[in-house]
């Protein structure tokens, strides 16, 4: 994979494209808090011949940290589709990659022919869950507080199952810088998507884990029952990435849905 960089306005961001199939619908996935585009690549993996970008958000991965709001990570996400001269996409975000890809829909509809929208709500948790974890954060540090968040992204089974990789997403997340951290956790306290979202006219899948205690399934359904025509799909024995505890779904998923969009 090359590494590649733009900078359409304030931020550097750091992306994949993938070239595909000449005439093909792109698929753009936008990850969660904590984590960088890399926990795509099981799903990327078994799309072949789709155009697909993933993007690592302002204060994630190989991207600048800077000003951050939703509508700011939505507006990234639309500049970078500009400056590659993508639309009419399938956009699939996870968590707060949900929250963006709703508020993109909203911002920028010549850009989205389609979502789904993994573990994700029109709002995430509260302020006082959302500052008590800004608090904790600044004064502790990620690493301390990783085995905590870990308990939230993955099942009891992957914990069980995978320790090698378990590890690997630990560095992941104890990576992720906190000024980066921070300003996500406010930006998803800040935001409250629900009356945008009732309005959200594409076709839309919703994907939520039986195992996820943040982006708990009653959350997912309620998503799913706000937007118009919306469907459910919930996996069993999966926590908050779907993406990483099974992709083969995630991707059997978003392949229905660009082939409902033909
Ligand atoms: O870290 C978590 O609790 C999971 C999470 C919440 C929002 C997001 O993007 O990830």
């Amino acid at each position: 994979m090359t590494l590649a960089f733009a900078k359409p306005r304030d931020v550097t961001l750091h992306y994949h494209l993938r070239a595909g199939a000449p005439g093909a619908r792109p698929v753009v996935f936008l990850n969660s808090l904590g984590t960088d585009f890399r926990i795509w690549e099981g799903v990327v993996d078994r799309l072949a011949d789709m155009p697909v970008l993933m993007m690592d958000k302002r204060g994630h991965g190989l991207s600048d940290a800077g000003e951050t709001s939703i509508a700011t990570l939505a507006r990234d996400a639309a500049d970078l589709m500009d400056h590659l001269g993508l639309s009419d996409a399938l956009i699939c975000g996870v968590s707060v990659g949900g929250m963006i890809a709703q508020a993109l829909v909203a911002a920028r509809p010549d850009l989205v022919a389609g979502l789904v929208l993994c573990n994700t709500g029109a709002k995430i948790g509260d302020a006082e869950g959302w500052n008590t974890r800004i608090e904790n954060v600044q004064t502790t540090g990620l690493d301390a507080m990783a085995e905590a968040i870990l308990e939230r992204w993955f099942s009891p089974t992957f914990h069980a199952d995978k320790p090698a990789d378990l590890a690997g997403y630990r560095n992941m997340l104890a990576r992720t810088t906190t000024a980066g951290y921070t300003a996500t956790c406010a930006a998803i306290r800040d935001a409250d998507l629900s009356e945008s979202t009732r309005k959200i006219a594409v076709p839309t899948l919703c994907i939520g884990g039986t195992e996820d205690p943040t982006t708990t399934p009653e959350l997912v359904a309620a998503l799913a029952d706000l937007i118009p025509g919306a469907t459910l799909t919930m996996i069993d024995d999966v926590g908050h990435l779907p993406c990483i505890e099974a992709p083969e779904v995630v991707a059997d998923e978003i392949a229905a849905l660009l082939k409902a969009l033909e």
